[in-house]
């Protein structure tokens, strides 16, 4: 059950089920909509209760996605235990920046046979933890899953035609989400790669804001290329250190969602890389941008993780000179296209 295409084998699982989505922002209101779309009792939870009450009135989340009128079954709601007590499902869809902490609330509320799924494409600095890493460590005996995959919360709420990866090692879990999420516009692949899965979507933020950066410097469709291909060879160079499956960085987590944000300023870590090939400051942009871009974050993670590893990611280093030490792009770009050419082995594996 390792490939994406074996999505089509779901069984029937007629009966709906509870779902809990916990986060209030684009993607976690695009996912419980769905859901409830497909007659499921959702309940997305808010931690701000004003903002909750003004959804479940206006039957919109007017603050993240204007005009996307809430289905019948979905309630919004502030009050966790309301939330996630009777949830056989629960997305966890909030930055990974506070996402212990919300697991940590929800554990004494949770029944003990949910399913869990982090939606979250963020790494902890704290020990390079993963989001389902989280899951597994605060909430022991739960069967936990990762959703990810080129997805626009924008483009999924306009019904375009979209795929996503829901990665596990549980069968049902697998079972269970695809039947819960599944639409003519919303198609759910399978894999058991739930690390691949997870990396992918944390790592392609980094390649993002570089690709934002080299649009905003007016490089031309070779250079775009050449980035997008690079990019992904030092990401699953990365993850398959990591225990990764490489075939997953040729899916729709992988290779989909990097092109997905790399040529889109719908991606908010795209547009921070061309605010900062603009001469913008980061602090300014971010404090601009009103939503999360965990890209920032996670170049930080990496880079730290990469040189402990010894693992050669050049355009991490790069983007990380940039960013954190002030070197400036040209000097940087200039570096990476003259460097040491014997460490750029196209394919993994063929060390020279
Ligand atoms: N927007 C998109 O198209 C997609 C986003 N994602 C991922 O989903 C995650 C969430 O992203 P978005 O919903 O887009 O972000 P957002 O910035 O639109 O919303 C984040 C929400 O989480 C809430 N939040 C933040 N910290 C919290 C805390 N400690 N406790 C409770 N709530 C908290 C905020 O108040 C806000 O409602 C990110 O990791 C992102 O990478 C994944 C796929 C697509
Ligand atoms: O992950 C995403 C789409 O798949 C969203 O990307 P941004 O967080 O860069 O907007």
């Amino acid at each position: 059950m390792n490939a994406e295409h074996q999505a089509g084998q779901v069984q029937p699982v007629s009966e709906k089920v509870r779902v809990a989505v916990l986060g209030g922002g684009s993607f976690g209101t695009a996912i419980a909509n769905i859901s409830a779309t497909n007659g499921n009792p959702t309940r997305l939870w808010m931690r701000d209760s004003a903002r909750a009450a003004l959804c479940q009135q206006e039957r919109e989340n007017r603050h993240y996605i204007p005009g996307y009128r809430f289905a019948e079954s979905l309630t919004a709601t502030a009050d966790l235990t309301a939330a996630v007590g009777d949830a056989d499902i629960v997305f966890v869809s909030v930055p990974s920046s506070g996402f212990r902490e919300v697991v940590n609330q929800i554990k004494p509320l949770v029944r003990s046979d949910a399913l869990m799924v982090s939606t979250t494409k963020g790494i902890e600095g704290l020990g390079f933890t993963l989001m389902s890493e989280i899951l597994a460590e605060c909430m022991p005996g739960h069967k936990i899953g990762v959703l990810s995959g080129p997805n626009f919360a924008k483009e999924i709420v306009e019904r375009q035609q979209t795929g996503t990866v829901i990665a596990s090692d549980h069968a049902d879990l697998i079972q269970r989400v695809q039947k819960t999420l599944s639409s003519s516009y919303f198609r759910v692949y399978a894999n058991a790669d739930r690390r691949g899965v997870e990396l992918a979507g944390a790592l392609k933020n980094i390649y993002a804001i570089i690709s934002g950066m080299a649009y905003a410097l007016g490089a031309g469709s070779n250079t775009h290329a050449m980035l997008i291909t690079r990019s992904l060879a030092e990401m699953s160079r990365l993850a398959v250190q990591l225990g990764a499956n490489p075939m997953t960085f040729l899916g729709l987590a992988g290779v989909g969602d990097l092109i997905l944000t790399c040529t889109s300023d719908l991606s908010r870590n795209y547009r921070v890389g061309y605010a900062l090939g603009k001469g913008e400051a980061l602090e300014d942009i971010v404090a601009s941008l009103g939503q999360v871009a965990e890209g920032v974050n996670t170049l930080q993670v990496v880079a730290e993780k990469a040189k402990a590893m010894g693992v050669y990611m050049p355009l991490v280093a790069g983007l990380y000179a940039v960013i954190f030490k002030g070197i400036p792009i040209s000097e940087v770009a200039h570096k990476l296209m003259v460097g040491e050419q014997n460490t750029d082995v196209e394919f993994m594996g063929s060390a020279s």
